[in-house]
């Protein structure tokens, strides 16, 4: 798992780091990252290193002492260095001086557009982890005016450090290159990012638990439910499915068929749907309702089931039978306009809630705003329940405070039925024992990676999702070392 940290916990460690380190070591073993990738961008997008021109955005801190130095270093590679500085009076004396012994050019304010349209490459040393607020207009007009291929110094100047929101001017970097720590910014905007590159400048014992994390393929691999020697049909737990209508079968059908693909255990639906899911999907054991369905080891409700009586009280069943219970869609907004049908719920069954934003809102009564990992947090402790926030980035955060973030593949998953396919495989990690707060870390990655399988840059369909998701585990397992 990679742990990500916000800014204030990142500058705590610093400042720890700092103490013990000679002066100036640790921002020259930063700049130092920045120039050998500044250098491999020029080769590869303008054909050489030596002789091309890089253009600096200095701003009034550390950041922009990292570009600085950055800059000399750059020059003694025989690149043309030039800086534009924001605030000269407050620019890193160090780095300046630098820069300048190593035949770096500083540039007025005022020529700072002129430079930029001229450059193969720009360094985005703006601001960093102090950045207070949107870009203010004299940063904002250079960065309107770039061109050339960007690397962001630690963060793309102008995107919110801790939320990744924008509000304005901001850098879309090409690549972006960081140290220490990954802050939220790299992956709750990794647009804005560009390929993000870590350079470790020792941080590590420094920083204590980590405020996000994210998977990686191993974490998944190691998740994954596989059959032992021993296990039968029903040892590796029962998803039920309650999903669909007769009306508009689609969902049931592809909660149903996601539970399928995702485990070699037993599949039961219980709903209106079950002659369509059982013609599509004979290995699914289907019956007309949830009161006669049997025993499962996780229910899945919500996708379909329409909000009026009936599907409150399949929500209200399946809440009682002690067995973790993800309710998405229909059972969300089941909850939202009825918060009591949570009293059936067993205090010891875990419940798993899957909104997309709307969903969230009406779940809360707020929209999650810019700060999407506060208002994830905020709503899995009030509901005392796994919540994952569908989005770009998908967030999940469990009622202790943990906050798993699956950086997105492309968008195509914003296509009708994929989250039925998401409750879908969330159910069967959840019927196989994972915890829920892993277990949806685990789907919304599953799902990402069957999304992009399914697409290979056109549009995909749910069925395309769902149709990928063995490939897509393939792909976790081979990838884990
Ligand atoms: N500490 C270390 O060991 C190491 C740190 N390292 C590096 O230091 C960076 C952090 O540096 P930092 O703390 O000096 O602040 P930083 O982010 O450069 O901002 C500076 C100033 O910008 C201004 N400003 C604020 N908001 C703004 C806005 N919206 N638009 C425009 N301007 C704005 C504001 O100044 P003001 O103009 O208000 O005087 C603020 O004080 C970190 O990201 C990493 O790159 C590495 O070298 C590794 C070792
Ligand atoms: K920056």
């Amino acid at each position: 798992m990679r742990g990500i940290w916000t800014t204030d916990h990142v500058r705590q460690a610093e400042d720890r780091l700092l103490a013990v380190t000679p002066e100036g070591a640790l921002m020259r073993r930063a700049a130092h990252g920045v120039a050998v990738h500044a250098a491999r961008m020029l080769a590869e997008h303008a054909g050489s290193v030596s002789g091309r021109r890089v253009v600096l955005l200095v701003g009034a801190g550390n950041n922009g002492g990292d570009a600085l130095w950055a800059g000399a270093f750059l020059r003694k590679r025989g690149v043309g260095v030039a800086a534009v500085l924001l605030k000269p009076e407050k620019a890193h004396p160090q780095g300046l001086a630098a820069l300048c012994r190593a035949g770096g050019r500083v540039v007025p304010l005022a020529d700072g557009p002129q430079w930029i349209e001229n450059a193969d490459l720009v360094v985005d040393g703006i601001v960093g982890i102090s950045a207070k607020g949107p870009l203010r207009p004299d940063a904002a007009e250079l960065v309107e005016r770039v061109t050339a291929p960007v690397l962001a110094v630690d963060l793309p100047s102008g995107v919110e450090p801790d939320t990744g929101a924008v509000d304005g001017a901001a850098v879309a970097a090409t690549a972006t290159v960081t140290f220490g720590a990954l802050k939220p910014v790299h992956v709750l905007n990794p647009e804005r990012c560009g390929e993000v590159v870590f350079v470790d400048i020792g941080l590590g014992d420094e920083l204590g638990e980590p405020d996000l994390r994210r998977l990686d393929a191993a974490d998944v691999a190691a998740a994954w439910p596989m059959p032992g020697p021993s296990d039968n049909k029903y040892s590796q737990g029962v998803t039920g499915v309650a999903a669909g209508s007769a009306a508009y079968p689609g969902a049931a059908v592809l909660a149903a068929a996601a539970a399928v693909r995702a485990t070699s255990g037993m599949v039961r639906y219980a709903g209106h749907a079950a002659d369509v899911v059982r013609w599509h999907w004979p290995e699914v054991v289907a019956t007309g309702s949830i009161f006669d369905a049997g025993r499962v080891q996780a229910w899945v409700v919500g996708p379909g089931i329409g909000t009026g009586s009936a599907g409150r009280d399949v929500l209200v069943h399946a809440l009682g039978q002690g067995v973790p219970v993800c309710a998405d869609a229909d059972a969300i907004t089941i909850i939202a306009e009825r918060p009591e049908v949570l009293d059936a719920r067993d205090p010891d069954t875990p419940l798993l809630l899957t909104p997309h934003d709307g969903e969230f809102e009406r779940l809360t009564g707020k929209a999650p705003g810019p700060d999407r990992v506060a208002a994830v947090r905020e709503a899995a402790r009030r509901f005392d329940a796994v919540v994952l926030l569908k989005g770009h980035s998908t967030l999940v955060a469990d009622p202790a405070g943990r906050v798993l973030v699956n950086k997105a593949r492309g968008s195509w998953l914003a296509t009708a039925g994929s989250g039925d396919v998401l409750s879908g495989l969330t159910g069967a990690l959840l019927a196989s024992g994972l915890e829920p707060w892993l277990a949806a870390g685990v789907a919304a990655d599953i799902h990402a990676r069957a999304g992009e399988l399914a697409a290979r840059g056109v549009p995909a369909s749910a069925s395309g999702v769902l149709a990928a998701i063995p490939d897509a585990v393939r792909q976790a397992r081979s990838l884990a070392p």
